[in-house]
């Protein structure tokens, strides 16, 4: 049997690659040269409009405990694939890299970057598996329970997917950054523990198997709670479930507060409108319907339409996987290193896919928004020595098809990367998670409708200065230059 470690580190949390390459670094006395990575994805999730960033809370607790433990060190030595002195560096290393990010709950675009970290080569590789294992999924769900939000209007949302959720830390954090994309509420006790995300629920269909018919199992409730809301679908909602919580509402009255009736299964759009009517009947116009069973934007989109009189809506399987997206695809790329002269040197990665050249140099990303109204012409990205909030016109182009452009003036700039870490050290206090929730709210407010529909949203201008794109392409240029001068056949 292997040996058992105790698993009292992240650090190892990461690809066996970086710590490969860094054991390189290293050996040959770089790995302290600078370095700047930034992440980014290619592609909007769920072909939103916009995606909302989350993970940065976990990324901090990642990074502020980011130094290799007694056992990490015996692990590694063990797999007799680092060296003794490597393994010496390892066990004094502590992370001294600089971080700026977007913070959680801000709207973000596809290839812009989001995160950039700066420091020592080694530092900075360390952490590229972590940063984007965290944010990958966190921005995920972030984004699938804004398009959620976005179609349940006022309406309550609650989120129900432990259950179903890839594991312990995605149900977390997943369920974290459904309540900064909008949700109201969350099912998991712990994470209403460790974050204070009002915690909700209703109750399951072993209840009243537990009892054998509905009243039975509606009145115990009742006697042993002051909130009801009662599932009504275990054995026939209609003739059963809703007639019995209406007697027990009727039996309890004052001494309980009857909040409403779950359907979990069948034609929810009849089911409801059925429902809508028994309560009004009997009195009960304030009682709400709740909704569940694999539900997500389109389905709750139908329903709508349908006129469904569903008040609530419990969201499990298809927000927490991102059932429809698993995967964000961001990306960590070097985009600046120091050379032998101890100089910055801007570096890029080409591809025969355009998608995956990436933008070299440092950068700010800069929301580009009309001072009348407030609302946002695009975002710039610009090598991080330049201030748009200098110029009194904005020469804003598509960086591809540089024929579409526009001229922004009276515009106001707003940097999107902040200060996280500087030199190892935190210098940002996380707002409270409330805070992030609205914030969230407050920056779509921003967004002109057309980039915020579910179906087919405009696409939203993420643009280059012109000495970003000038510098990117002298920078392809000056590779295919190189390419062409080497023969390995000489
Ligand atoms: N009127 C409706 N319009 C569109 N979708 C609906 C409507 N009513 C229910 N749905 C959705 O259709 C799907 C029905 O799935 P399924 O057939 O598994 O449910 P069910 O058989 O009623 O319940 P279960 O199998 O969980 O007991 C669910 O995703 C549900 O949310
Ligand atoms: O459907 P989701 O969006 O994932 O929401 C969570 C589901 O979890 C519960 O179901 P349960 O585990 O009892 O199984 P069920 O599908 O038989 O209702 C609940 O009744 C919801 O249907
Ligand atoms: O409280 C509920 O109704 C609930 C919680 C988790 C999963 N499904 C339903």
């Amino acid at each position: 049997m292997a040996k058992q470690y105790p698993d009292d580190s992240t650090t190892l949390h990461t690809d066996a690659y970086e710590l490969s390459m860094i054991q390189t670094y290293f050996e040959k006395g770089i790995q302290d040269k600078r370095a700047i990575f930034e992440v980014y994805f290619r592609q909007m999730p769920f072909r939103n409009g916009f995606a909302v960033f989350a993970g940065l809370e976990h990324i901090i607790h990642y990074i502020e405990n980011c130094h290799f433990t007694e056992s990490d060190i015996a692990y590694l030595k063990e797999t007799e694939d680092f060296s003794p002195a490597f393994l010496d560096y390892l066990a004094n290393f502590k992370f001294k890299g600089t971080i700026r990010s977007a913070v959680e709950g801000e709207l973000v675009f596809n290839n812009e970057p989001m995160i950039q970290v700066e420091g020592p080569l080694a530092d900075c590789q360390l952490i590229e598996t972590a940063v984007l294992n965290i944010v990958n999924y966190q921005t995920l769900i972030a984004t699938k329970a804004a398009r959620i939000r976005s179609v349940a209007g006022n309406d309550g949302i609650m989120e129900f997917g432990t259950r179903r959720a890839q594991e312990f830390d995605a149900a977390i954090w997943g369920t974290r950054a459904a309540y900064i994309g909008g949700f109201d509420a969350t099912s998991n006790v712990r994470a209403g523990k460790l974050f204070g995300i009002p915690i909700s629920g209703t109750h399951a269909h072993a209840l009243v198997q537990t009892y054998g018919n509905d009243y039975d199992a509606f009145k115990a409730y009742a006697e042993t709670h002051r909130d009801c809301v009662f599932l009504v679908d275990t054995y026939d909602t209609v003739k059963s479930g809703v007639p019995s919580a209406i007697r027990v509402a009727k039996e309890m009255g004052d001494k309980i507060n009857f909040q409403g009736v779950r359907i979990d299964s069948g034609d929810m759009a009849y089911l409801s409108k059925r429902v809508r009517e028994l309560l009004d009947e009997a009195g009960f116009t304030d009682a709400k319907i709740y909704a569940s069973n694999d539900l997500d934007e389109k389905t709750i989109m139908s329903l709508k339409m349908q006129n469904a009189k569903i008040d609530v809506w419990g969201i499990g399987t298809k927000l927490i996987t991102a059932f429809d997206q698993p995967a964000l695809g961001a990306v960590y790329k070097m985009v600046s290193i120091e050379n032998d002269q101890g100089e910055m040197q801007d570096t890029i990665k080409l591809s025969n896919n355009a998608e995956k050249v990436s933008t070299p140099g440092r950068k700010q990303v800069w929301r580009i928004t009309k001072k009348a109204d407030g609302k946002s012409e695009g975002d710039y990205i610009a090598l991080w020595d330049e201030d748009p909030r200098q110029a009194d016109e904005l020469y804003m182009f598509h960086p591809s098809y540089t024929y579409i452009n526009k001229t922004v003036t009276a515009f106001d700039a707003r940097p999107i990367l902040q200060p996280i870490f500087d030199e190892g050290r935190l210098v940002y206090q996380q707002p409270e998670l409330k805070d992030i929730r609205d914030l969230c709210q407050k920056n779509q407010e921003s967004l002109w409708p057309e980039y915020k529909r579910d179906l087919n949203p405009q696409k939203y201008p993420v643009d280059l200065s012109q000495n970003c794109w000038d510098n990117k392409m002298a920078l392809i240029k000056s590779i295919h230059d190189y390419v062409k001068t080497i023969n390995f056949n000489e």
